[in-house]
Formats: C-alpha cells, sequence, structure tokens
C-alpha cells in the first residue's frame, strides 16, 4: 500500500493548468481518487494514528508547534488534522484562489479563531463595518474573547485603524440586507492590516475576495458549501502562513470539523455552482416581482446577484412567517429549499435594538434564502402568505413608509 488518504493532501495547491471554477467544484481535493482506486471521497474517522515510532512523533508535534504546518505523514491525534477534511480545505482554498483554508465546527468557530490568532500577537483592537451577522456582531461587540471593536462605515476605515489593529472585517454581500462594500477600496484602505471577508453568501461562484485584496476569506459552510442544510462548518481560506496560525489555535482551542461533516461539504461543492445559479435566477425574479408589488416597502437585492433577497413588508412580517406553506420558515440558508426569517427576531436578534435599527436592520424586515424550487411555487407562497394577515390600515402602511423605506429597484439578472 504504497497511498495513503493523507498523502494525497498537501498543504500548497500542486501547480498545474487552470481549471474552470465548475471543475474544480467537482475535483479539487479528489484528484487521487481514481489513482487510489475509489471514486467516493474516502471518510477516515480515526480519533488516533498508532505508531510504533514514539520519536518520529515527538518530531511531527514539535514541528506543528513551530509552524502549524499540516503534519507529514500521519497526523498523530485528530485535532491536529484529519485526511477528510483536509480535503475539504485543498478544494475550498482552490475555490477561492488562495494558498490555504482551515475548517472548524462553525462558522463562529472560524471567527473566533481569527480573533484569537491576532488577539495572541497583542493585536486586539478590530474595525468592522456594520451590518455583520448578528452572532458575529455580538461577538466582537461583547469584548468575549478580549478584543476591542471600533464600528465604522468604509469610508472611516483608515482613521479608525489603530497600532493595535489587528483586523478589519467586513460582510458583502451582508447579513441580512445585502449591503454591499467595494472589497479593493475596503483593502486600499486597510493599508497593511489584513482584511476579512465574509463571503458566506456570495460563495467563491461569486466573488473571490482575495482577487480584490483581501487577506482572509470567512464562510459559514453550514450555508452554501455545505448546501443541504445537513452539516453545520466555518472554514477560514488565506495564505498558509496564517493558516498554520489557525491550525495551532484549532489545536488549541479544539473547534475541530467532524470528518463525515467535511464528507458532506466536499459533496455540496460539486454542486455548488449548478445550485447558486439556479437559486439566484429565481432570486432575481422573484426580488422583481417583490419590488412591483405594492405589499413591499422596499427590496433588498445585491448587485453581485445571488440567491438571498430581503424585504420589508408594510404590513406584519409576523404574519408572513406564520402563512408560508411551501417555503421553510426558519434561520440559516444556502439550502436546495427556500427559507425565510424574520432577523430581528432570530438572527440579529442578539444585536441591541439601536445597532440594529442603524445597521439598517428594520423591524419589517425579512431574509429569505431561495432555493430550488419552481420559482412559480415560490411566488405563489410568498404572495399567499404576504395576504395572510389581516390588511394593513393606510395610516401603518404610511408610518413604515416614513421609517425610511424606500422602493428597491433590483437589477435583474
Ligand atoms: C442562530 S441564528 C443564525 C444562523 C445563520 N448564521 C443565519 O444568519 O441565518
Amino acid at each position: 500500500m504504497d497511498a495513503l488518504p493523507y498523502d494525497a493532501s498537501p498543504a500548497l495547491p500542486t501547480p498545474r493548468a487552470p481549471r474552470a471554477l465548475a471543475t474544480e467544484a467537482v475535483h479539487a481535493g479528489r484528484d487521487d481518487l481514481a489513482a487510489l482506486g475509489l471514486h467516493a471521497v474516502p471518510i477516515d474517522l480515526s480519533t488516533t494514528y498508532p505508531s510504533h515510532d514514539a520519536r518520529a512523533e515527538a518530531e511531527r508535534i514539535d514541528a506543528f508547534a513551530t509552524t502549524g504546518a499540516r503534519p507529514d505523514g500521519p497526523p498523530v491525534y485528530s485535532r491536529l488534522d484529519n485526511p477528510t477534511t483536509a480535503r475539504f480545505e485543498d478544494a475550498l482554498a482552490r475555490l477561492e484562489g488562495t494558498q490555504s483554508a482551515v475548517a472548524f465546527a462553525s462558522g463562529m468557530a472560524a471567527l473566533t479563531a481569527v480573533l484569537l490568532v491576532r488577539a495572541s500577537m497583542g493585536l486586539r483592537h478590530v474595525v468592522a463595518v456594520r451590518p455583520l451577522y448578528g452572532c458575529s456582531d455580538h461577538l466582537l461587540t461583547a469584548g468575549l474573547l478580549g478584543t476591542e471593536v471600533t464600528w465604522t462605515d468604509v469610508a472611516g476605515i483608515a482613521d479608525a485603524i489603530r497600532p493595535d489593529t489587528g483586523l478589519v472585517m467586513v460582510e458583502t454581500p451582508a447579513n441580512p440586507t445585502l449591503a454591499e462594500v467595494d472589497i479593493r477600496a475596503v483593502a486600499h484602505a486597510c493599508g497593511s492590516v489584513p482584511l476579512l471577508v465574509d463571503s458566506t453568501f456570495a460563495t467563491p461562484v461569486l466573488q473571490r475576495p482575495v482577487e480584490h485584496g483581501a487577506r482572509i476569506v470567512l464562510h459559514s459552510a453550514t450555508k452554501y458549501l455545505g448546501g443541504h442544510g445537513d452539516v453545520l462548518a466555518g472554514v477560514v481560506a488565506c495564505d498558509e502562513e496564517f493558516a498554520g496560525k489557525l491550525r495551532q489555535v484549532r489545536f488549541a482551542t479544539g473547534g475541530v470539523l467532524h470528518p463525515l461533516a467535511s464528507y458532506l461539504l466536499l459533496r455540496g461543492l460539486s454542486t455548488l455552482p449548478v445550485r447558486m445559479r439556479a437559486a439566484s435566477t429565481s432570486a432575481a425574479e422573484l426580488a422583481c416581482r417583490l419590488a412591483a408589488d405594492p405589499r413591499i416597502a422596499r427590496v433588498h437585492y445585491p448587485e453581485i446577484g445571488g440567491a438571498m433577497v430581503a424585504f420589508e413588508v408594510f404590513g406584519n412580517p409576523h404574519d408572513v412567517i406564520a402563512g408560508v406553506r411551501l417555503i421553510t420558515p426558519a434561520v440559516s440558508l444556502g439550502s436546495v429549499d427556500t427559507l425565510i426569517q424574520h432577523p430581528a427576531s432570530i438572527s440579529h436578534r442578539i444585536v441591541e435594538e439601536g445597532d440594529r435599527r442603524s445597521a439598517g436592520i428594520s423591524d419589517r424586515l425579512l431574509r429569505m434564502s431561495v432555493g430550488l424550487e419552481d420559482v412559480e411555487d415560490l411566488w405563489r407562497d410568498l404572495t399567499e402568505a404576504l395576504s395572510a394577515g389581516p390588511a394593513p390600515t393606510a395610516r401603518e402602511g404610511r408610518t413604515a413608509a416614513a421609517g425610511g423605506a424606500r422602493e428597491g429597484r433590483p437589477a435583474a439578472r
């Protein structure tokens, strides 16, 4: 037996002719399978790796403690590395165009590791632009990891940076308003401070932030990368030097991804471009119909496109949530089925009300993750749900419109 799965996952991508994203989505991290006589990805569930050579194990542990590079040979213990997870990391790095990627048990574990790496270097200050996903906002605002945050807008980033600033963080398109920032302009404002872009809503199908100057790309892999609502995961795509530090933090804090989750993620990646294209087409169509609907005060749909639509209703948003029958009334996103949720009640509940409002997250905002159902079935369910509650009085309608709502005209694509 001369080829083991862990030999087949080098930390740095092997140079080869450039391949299209759709091809990488199917093959990256899996190029060695045919040579192994396999078609499906092997799942390595080992927690420990037997060896009669304790000196070699000590060397592996020392090397990992020094560089954080993937162990050479069996990973000693699965908190250091896992061959199945390494395949997912290789695949995601190729899709994002980075040297490396490091996977975690959730998106929040991934963000935590990034913050801990910078804080451990004495760089405890973070500059961030709202809105971010509610728990990201909370992690920064509450200073749970001993970090301090300055919230600003894009124009204020350069002035907000201090000698102890370790990170600038943006999310684009942002959760839940789908507000977009110009990554290149933000990266320019960051100077030498690393820019982290949470690209969960875009996926590498729609944007590759490192090509625009970002140093770190964060995904809640639970969403589009997994794509089926059955795996909780996070991943950071970055250069190998930073990846080494992330692996050391992951080893120390234990937020590792289970190999079965890594398998499901690889399976999800295979169809990512197809799913994103199909769902985005339906989302753009629904955004157009909502923008023309008199029950809707405002539609948010990003220039970049994608499968997320947010909209503010004149009526009671809770009636819409209670009224859907085909659409799943649930938080999270990126699954094959369409999901709708009320950010002020769920995804951004933990953000203080004033901060929520100033970030543009109205109490009448609903966020919808468009799936792969037929668009006419989705529209029928949505339009029936929009009519489900008691009709708003003319006075209620006027109040909502005066609260900052304006007519949105999403770009059709
Ligand atoms: C626990 S609430 C949020 C889950 C997910 N990040 C979302 O935005 O829907």
